[in-house]
Parts: structure tokens; sequence; C-alpha cells
């Protein structure tokens, strides 16, 4: 029987004797600092409180196929394999696992035995691979059964369950909130479960927030229903209620896979008391274990993922490695690989996409249009993701943009228009919605640089005519604004000079960028939206207008995020 402890007592490592104390206080009173006073007592509490607190937001949790990527010399990954079983820690993927599935024990004897870590987390390894198939066919946008989808969500309340020792009313209690919330701490997915009674800390692997991911992003909307109040809750089932029997949808995964169910406390106990030494593992099935591993598996473990993506590059348009390629290049045969591959594919294949709409956020159907134009079979990227990943230019691509720079040298910027505003003239007004970042128009005109532009700043003060920036890249400049139309475009409005004045409603920002022209770089001042701008909203920027008698306009140039 587990020995008897205080429900939710935390267990704190004491740093003076390195040994774990259920009451921290009393120990360093009766033993470590019997001698010292109350305040340095308290302070070591703290100070042990802090560490633990440090070392179980790293997690506990090492994956195997991450340490192989990091240790690929195999004697020495798996003395360090053993090391981290002897103490306590959590193997994902461990190569041991994987012979030890078909020789589960029947339910009687689990019920007997005290029930260790591994038994309880059997069914994950069990229906991993499984599982793995239906993240990638939801990846893939391929159909994946009713069941199926249910078993995912099942699987993904296991992982909570029995990886990172939840409750079931945690898991049920746990909402889309604490999912959008998370946070990624050095590869580890930190998330508040802040909707239980005591708030807990998780720390994810990537693998295990790649699972609730998908399932938060592929299958949860599937099940919102308008009609149906969801609770916010992350969990639903398929008519879009809460989950509301966690322990009855561990029972049901533990049945498909014909094991021996297991519950959130025996894998809590399984954790806080059982040994998971690898001395416990049956001497005969050790060496089973040895044989399966022939020396191909050993090879194959050692390459990692980079000497994947060498072999088989993942570009958008590459094929992906078949089960014969992987296999006659020495990879694993199974689905690993295939599957970080694939998702490497995605990525490009988005950023091609994004790279085709850089000026302005797509349309849902402009991307469709664009995907549509691919020769893509499979692993094509949703329109709404890639629609959600444009962010704004970076510097660079803004100044080697050839929209953009064919758009300064004809000057027909789109989606703008003139305004009578009145007493303060003609104004620009947007004609269609301007997402914030997108580059609108240029403030066109003749750039005065160096002595010249120097000099200019200095004297011009209080003449009308030039719209004049300092200290832009490190240096004076101006821009001709007296000389309307410009040289170049004798016949064309120049949207940027027409554009007025706010301090305080500005919704454009203008930043100075080296444009590279096929016939060398320019500088050129260019107007990005601040925030979204809607249809119909005048255009404004703050010409830097200090006082009422100062007549030019002066301003000090931002510059575009890199
Ligand atoms: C760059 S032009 C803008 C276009 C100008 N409204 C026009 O009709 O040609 C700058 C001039 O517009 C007028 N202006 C701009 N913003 C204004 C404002 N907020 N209030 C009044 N006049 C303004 C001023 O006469 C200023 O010198």
């Amino acid at each position: 029987m587990a020995p008897k402890r205080e429900k939710d007592r935390r267990i704190i490592t004491c740093l003076q004797c390195f040994k774990p104390q259920e009451v921290l206080p009393n120990h360093l009173l009766r033993v470590c600092m019997k001698g010292q006073t109350d305040e340095e007592r308290k302070a070591e509490v703290d100070r042990a409180k802090t560490s633990m607190k440090a070392w179980t937001l790293r997690g506990r949790t090492w994956d195997y196929n991450a340490m192989v990527k990091r240790y690929p010399d195999e004697a020495s990954r798996q003395a360090l394999l053993e090391e981290l079983r002897e103490r306590h820690f959590l193997i994902l993927n461990d190569p041991k696992d994987a012979q030890a599935e078909s020789s589960h024990r029947p339910p009687d004897a689990a019920k007997h035995a005290q029930s260790t870590l591994e038994d309880c987390q059997r069914v994950l390894r069990a229906s991993q691979e499984d599982m793995f198939g239906i993240h990638r066919k939801l990846m893939d946008q391929q159909h994946v059964e009713e069941e199926q989808r249910t078993m995912f969500r099942y699987f993904c309340e296991a992982i909570l369950v029995l990886i990172y020792f939840q409750r079931p009313e945690a898991v049920r209690a746990f909402t889309a909130s604490d999912w959008i919330n998370k946070t990624n701490v050095d590869g580890r997915i930190h998330m508040e479960l802040q909707s239980t009674k005591q708030s807990a800390t998780l720390s994810l692997t990537e693998e295990d927030s790649a699972m609730l991911e998908t399932y938060f992003t592929k299958i949860r909307p599937e099940c919102l229903q308008e009609s149906v109040d969801d609770q916010g809750r992350f969990f639903l089932s398929k008519q879009g209620l809460p989950v509301v029997n966690v322990t009855s949808d561990l029972r049901r995964l533990h049945e498909q896979y014909d094991l021996p169910s297991f519950s959130s406390q025996q894998a809590r106990r399984a954790q806080s008391t059982m040994p998971c030494s690898s001395s416990d593992e049956p001497a005969n099935e050790r060496r089973v274990r040895k044989q399966k591993r022939g020396r191909g598996a050993a090879d194959q473990a050692d390459r990692d993922f980079g000497a994947f993506l060498l072999q088989f590059p993942a570009t958008a348009s590459s094929s992906p490695p078949t089960k014969k390629k992987r296999t006659a290049a020495g990879f694993p045969p199974d689905r690993v690989f295939y599957d970080r591959w694939r998702a490497v594919q995605l990525a490009k294949r988005e950023e091609h996409l994004l790279s085709q709409c850089s000026r302005r956020p797509p349309t849902i159907s402009k991307v469709s249009l664009l995907i549509k134009k691919e020769v893509w079979t499979g692993n094509c990227p949703r329109p709404k993701d890639v629609v959600a990943k444009w962010k704004p230019f970076t510097r660079m691509q803004v100044e080697s943009d050839p929209w953009i720079i064919t758009t300064i040298q004809n000057q027909k910027w789109t989606g703008l228009a003139l305004k009578d505003f009145g007493t303060k003239g003609q104004g620009v007004v947007a004609t269609k919605a301007f997402a914030m970042g997108s580059i609108v128009c240029d403030y066109h005109g003749k750039v005065i640089t160096g002595a010249e532009g120097r000099k200019l700043v200095q004297t011009i003060k209080g003449d009308m005519g030039y719209l004049f920036f300092f200290h832009a890249a490190g240096r004076d400049l101006c821009v001709d604004a007296e000389t309307f139309p410009c040289e170049c475009h004798p016949t064309e409005n120049s949207m940027g000079r027409k554009i007025n004045h706010s301090s305080k409603r500005a919704n454009l920002s203008p930043v100075h960028c080296m444009m590279n022209f096929p016939e060398g770089q320019r500088d050129v001042i260019l107007f990005q939206a601040k925030r979204d701008i809607r249809l119909c909203e005048e255009l404004l920027f703050d010409y830097g207008v200090k006082r009422k008698s100062f007549r030019g306009e002066a301003m000090t140039l931002d510059w575009l995020d890199d």
C-alpha cells in the first residue's frame, strides 16, 4: 500500500542536504539549520520553494527523440537514460516502451500489483502511432471519422492526466482561454490552469503541446455550436458541450487499446511513490529488447532530423520522402521524421504564399486562389492559417519589394482617393481597408541629402514648401514638397503629398527606406499604417509641427521593425 501522505502537501527538496522533505520548515529547525534564526530558516524555505518552482517549470519530462538529437553517441545516451529513469524522470518515446507494449499485464495483475508509471502511461504509447496518424490527417485537411476525433480528444485528455498528473476535475475545467494564454519559454509550453480551485502551472513539451494544439484548432472548432453553451471549456463533446467525465474518457481510451484502465489517482501515486528504475525490467525482457534492437535500429536512432532534412530537403515544391526512400537512406521506418518533414514543408509553403502577399494582408479567397495555382497534392496550408500569419513587412522585404518599387515609380498606389475637406483643403481617404503595418504609399518628391540637406534643415525654418525630415538613418535629409506636381510625374496626383496633418489621430507613420531600385539605392519616405485603417477613413500623419509660428514641417522618422 502507498505510504499515507497528507493530501495536498508539496514535497520540497532541502537545499542544504538535498533530500526531499515533506515539511521543510520542521526539517530545517530540527536538522539542517538547527542553530540558525527563524528569519534565516524562513529565507531558506523561500529559496527552496523558488528552486522547486523553477524545476517544476522546466519540467521533469525528457523526450527520447530530443535526446537522440543532442546525444548521438549511443553509449552516453543510454547511460543518461538509465540515470534519468533512476531519478524518476519521465521519458517520452522511451525505446524501452516500444517492446513492452505487447506484453502488458492482464487487468487483474494490474489491480493487485502496484502500478508503475510505465503501466499508467502505456495507453499513451500504445495509441501514439494512431494518434500521429489522426494528427497527420487533420493537418492535411483529410477526412477524419467522428470516432477517431473523439479518440484523439481522449488522448489529449490522457496526456494531461497521465503525463502532467492533472486531476480529472482540472482537465474538465481547463478552458480555451488557459490555452490561448500559454507561453513558450525555452522550448517548453507553459500554461496556467486558472480555472481550477488551486491554479496549476504546466510545462508541456512541444510534442504534447502540438497534439493539444491540433485538437484545439482542428477538432474543437467543429464542435462549437451557436445554440450550445460551451462555457469556454477546452475539451468539448461532439455536440459542443463541455466534457463531463474525464475518467470515463480515459477508461474508453484504455478499452480501445484493450489495456487495463488506470485512473489519474493511480498515475499520481505511481509518480510519487513508485521507483521507475531500469532494474525493474525483467532480465529476459531486457534481453529480448536488446535482440530486437538490431544494429540498423541503433544506427537509425543516431541520425538526427537535421541529417534527414539534408537527405530530403523540405521545400515548398518537394515531394515527401516515401517510406521506401526513408528506410533505404537508413532512417527509421516510423513517421516521426516524416511528420516533422511535412511540418517544415507546410511552414515553407505558408512562407511562399505570404511572400506573394507581402505588402498587404491577403484575403482567404486570394490565398485559396494562390494555392490553386500550385500543383500541391497534399500538405496544403489552410488559407485562414496563412491569412492569420501575415505580418507587416520587415525593412529588408520592403526595400526590395518589386511591387513597391514599381508603384513608387509609376505612382499608381491603390485604395486611395482625394476628398475635399473644406478649410484644410484636399485630403486623402482610404477606399479599402489597410491592415496595421501595410505600406500605404510614399511621400513623393526629390530627396535632398548630405551638406545641402543639412543646410536646408538649418536655414529653411519658416519657409513653406519643404517637408524636411532630419536624422533619418543618422543623416539629414529633406524632401522637396514645393515642386508640385513633381518633375517625374507631371500628370499624376502624388497622393502622399496630399495627406493632411493630425498629431492625435494620425493613422500613418512616415518611415525612411533605402529602396533597391534597378538603377541603385535611393532614399524613400514611405507611409506605413500605424493601426488598422477602415474603409473611407481619412489618412493622416503627424507633420511634427510644434508651434503655430513655425510654418515648416519637421519630424524624426520612425524605423520599420526589422
Ligand atoms: C501636404 S499639404 C496637404 C494637402 C492640402 N490639404 C491640399 O489641399 O493640398 C499640407 C497643407 O494642408 C493643410 N493642412 C494639412 N493638415 C491640416 C489640418 N489638420 N488643418 C488645417 N490645414 C491642414 C495646410 O495648409 C498644410 O500646409
